[in-house]
């Protein structure tokens, strides 16, 4: 194993004077414009996650394209940036009787008609069935290593705006199987079914993998 992968440990004496050593959690830096975003991350995963995340606030370029080459793209931008460990996150809100429009472009659609022009974007058709996709896209910071990438989706319907407007189309998306929409639910109970929740969940147990091989 190459030095540059082993765990750091933390090596010091108790009050017994006995020597103890300590293994010191990787970090994994978290690089987002949305401070929203790693509120819920850090409320996913817990302190149990076996790497000590760290945030920087960059609103990082996001090319045209699909979701996978969108996440791809703006994690490597993220790793040179960096020069380290690095996360990053795409949301889509993908509206069936669209084909999947407004997808990847749903930020721009969401600051210029807000929730209300969300909704009546769906007023002539009878599907309002969407799609929440969150797509997390890791790098290692090493060169030539691949992106990996953890997908979450959660279904549900585009609704009169209803809830707290704290965080984006939270107010005009209710997840299937529930009555409230997410804006209205409590952070808790959103943050168990939802399409980040998802996606944390297939990245967490890839780092639990990872570093119980270190
Ligand atoms: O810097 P990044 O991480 O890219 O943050 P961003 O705010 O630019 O986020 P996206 O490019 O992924 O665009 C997604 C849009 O959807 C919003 N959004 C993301 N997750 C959401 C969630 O769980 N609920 C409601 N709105 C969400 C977010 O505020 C953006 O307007
Ligand atoms: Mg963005």
């Amino acid at each position: 194993m190459s030095t540059t992968k082993r765990q750091k440990r933390e090596i010091s004496f108790n009050d017994d004077n006995k020597l103890t050593v300590k293994k010191m959690k990787k970090s994994l830096t978290f690089v987002t414009g949305n401070a929203k975003k790693l509120e819920e991350l850090i409320q996913i995963l817990g302190s149990s996650f076996p790497r000590e995340i760290k945030s920087t606030k960059i609103d990082l370029p996001e090319l045209q394209g699909e979701i996978e080459d969108i996440c791809i793209k703006k994690c490597l931008e993220a790793s040179l940036t960096m020069q380290g460990p690095v996360i990053v996150e795409d949301t889509c809100l993908c509206f069936n009787a669209l084909k999947g429009l407004p997808g990847p472009y749903i930020k721009w659609f969401l600051g210029n008609l807000g929730p209300e022009g969300l909704y009546k974007l769906l007023a002539g058709f009878e599907d309002k069935s969407a799609q929440a996709i969150c797509t997390f896209a890791y790098h290692s910071g090493v060169k030539d290593e691949e992106v990996v990438l953890f997908k979450g989706i959660t279904n549900g319907d585009i609704v009169e705006p209803r809830g707290v407007r704290d965080f984006g189309w939270d107010p005009c998306f209710q997840p299937n199987g529930y009555n409230q929409t997410y804006a209205e639910m409590s952070k808790e109970e959103k943050n168990k079914i939802s399409h980040r929740f998802k996606a944390l969940d297939l990245l967490r147990e890839y780092f639990i993998q990872q570093d119980s091989k270190m």
